[in-house]
């Protein structure tokens, strides 16, 4: 994974030295002036850099993925999809802009048989549009598409736009990601960066049910969970613990979850008690408190039942079923019996979530899976993902929701999407590997309902004053990501 990360650091960095990613004004498709601009056409030109793209995309993702045909999105795409079909030995077809108008009048090139499941290549992915029309014409013809894996997201609503169809997608970067490269190499500066992230903030893109054109939302179109306020979505929750949170998220107006991670109990309790009011969430690691007792569950659930907030114990269980049971019920914590929440690692499989469930039979209780981490370096991969999705699905009475990065990993309303990595000041915390983004960020790009801030609020020189600014900047952007979505 580190070998894959520097690959992409120095990918990066080229596409920017032969400019293919651009910094300055440039008037977009849709009229609206854009302070950056990819173009991936040119890479034609640099064939190195070619394979490193298609090698990349092909080890990033597609070598995971079930299909036996490979599609390129005219123009850009096709070099790219060409080089990996010939490196996997992957079949391959060609959608036609137009079909044509003599002799076999074909849209689709290329040998296939209906049912074949085909992979998207697309170089960048803006709306998602041209990526939609690509399945469109290969599900006319008998193939089947689920996912598509892109070079470069722009993160303007590619990502929720697809899933929204159904299709996962796989971007070996964000622009995000671009400018955070080139910010550390030094190849732009804050200016530009703060510029980008502006523009990115207010040109989201939603597609109505035709795919082609940013309309508003009709009645016919499902609304997905971005898109839906907090009150709505609580009475789509299965689980009576997520339905509680997204009530208390709607009754204090906060979607913001305090990572409490402190070694004493009493700073723990006075952490509770002061930034309490303006939390949904509280998360604790009590294994590293150095004085636990009972007293100090006792003290902490009756901060929770005082301020209106649920716990949540960042267990990240990840063991067989019989062991977590124990682990989640027994031993000096008895976890079970004063969290509401716990984190889990799916990479046990299913029964990391019957074991835990078997420990509280009676109990309100609740999980939420850890499908996708913050720091650098962490090995999900997209099937990963995808698998632990499955097993989400599979116990909609006791998971809530999953802990993840990227807005199109989950679609349900009644569960949530609680995203660490959140920072106002930082972009990382140096070889601890832990990456941030802004609050406005992880809720308008990366999808998340709460987030997670640990070091930005418990290490700030006035913690209440930090928990009432994370506060207000994570419920503004959430209501701005519902009225923009409803409105776009
Ligand atoms: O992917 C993950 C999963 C969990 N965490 C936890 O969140 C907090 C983050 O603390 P900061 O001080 O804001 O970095 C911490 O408790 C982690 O264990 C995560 O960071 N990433």
């Amino acid at each position: 994974m580190a070998e894959f990360e520097s690959k992409l650091k120095d990918l990066i960095i080229k596409l920017h030295e032969i400019e293919a990613v651009k910094f300055g004004l440039f008037k977009m498709k849709s009229g609206i002036d854009s302070p950056v601009y990819i173009d991936l056409r040119s890479i034609i030109s640099y064939p190195a850099i070619l394979e490193t793209v298609a090698e990349l995309l092909w080890e990033f993702a597609i070598k995971d993925i079930d299909c036996n045909q490979l599609c390129g999105v005219p123009y850009a795409a096709m070099p790219i999809a060409t080089l990996i079909s010939s490196y996997s030995k992957t079949p391959m077809v060609i959608r036609r802009k137009e079909a044509k108008k003599y002799g076999t009048k074909k849209l689709i090139e290329g040998k296939f048989s209906p049912g074949d499941k085909c992979v998207i290549v697309e170089d960048v992915v803006t709306s998602g549009s041209s990526i939609l029309e690509t399945i469109m014409d290969l599900q006319s013809e008998g193939l089947r598409v689920t996912s598509a894996v892109v070079v470069v997201d722009r993160e303007q609503g590619g990502n929720y736009n697809l899933s929204e169809k159904g299709v996962t997608m796989h971007s070996l970067c964000t622009l995000s990601q671009i400018l955070q490269v080139l910010k550390d190499a030094g190849r732009v500066n804050q200016e530009i960066v703060d510029s980008v992230k502006k523009y990115l903030a207010a040109s989201q893109i939603h597609l109505d049910s035709t795919f082609f054109t940013a309309q508003p939302l009709t009645e016919s179109v499902k609304p997905s969970r971005l898109s839906l306020p907090f009150s709505v979505r609580a009475d789509q929750a299965t689980n009576p613990v997520a339905a509680k949170l997204l009530k208390i998220m709607v009754a204090k107006q906060s979607n913001l979850c305090v990572a409490a991670d402190v070694t004493s109990a009493s700073k723990l309790i006075a952490l509770a008690e002061t930034v309490g009011p303006y939390v949904c969430l509280f998360k604790t690691h009590i294994d590293i408190v150095e004085d636990f007792s009972a007293q100090l569950i006792q003290q902490l659930l009756a901060a929770a039942q005082k301020h209106n907030f649920l716990l949540i114990e960042d267990r990240k269980f990840a063991d067989i079923g019989h062991t977590v049971s124990l682990q989640y019920s027994h031993g000096t914590y008895k976890i079970c019996s004063w969290a509401d929440l716990v984190t889990v690692h799916p990479v046990p499989g299913e029964g990391v979530i019957t074991g835990l469930k078997s420990a509280v039979a009676d109990l309100h209780r609740g999980c939420f899976i850890v499908v996708e981490m913050s720091s650098a370096g962490n090995l999900t991969t997209p099937s990963y993902i995808s698998s632990s999705m499955e097993i989400c699905k599979k116990h909609p009475d006791f998971v809530v929701g999953v802990v993840c990065q990227t807005p199109s990993t989950l679609n349900n309303p009644g569960l949530l999407q609680l995203t660490p990595g959140v920072s106002l000041d930082c972009q990382n915390d140096g070889e601890l590997g832990q990456q941030y983004n802004s609050p406005e960020d992880v809720i308008m790009l990366r999808g998340a309902d709460i987030a997670v801030v640990g070091r930005g609020i418990v290490q700030a020189a006035d913690p209440v004053q930090a928990a009432q600014e994370y506060r207000t900047k994570l419920w503004a952007a959430y209501e701005k990501r519902v009225s923009s979505l409803k409105l776009a």
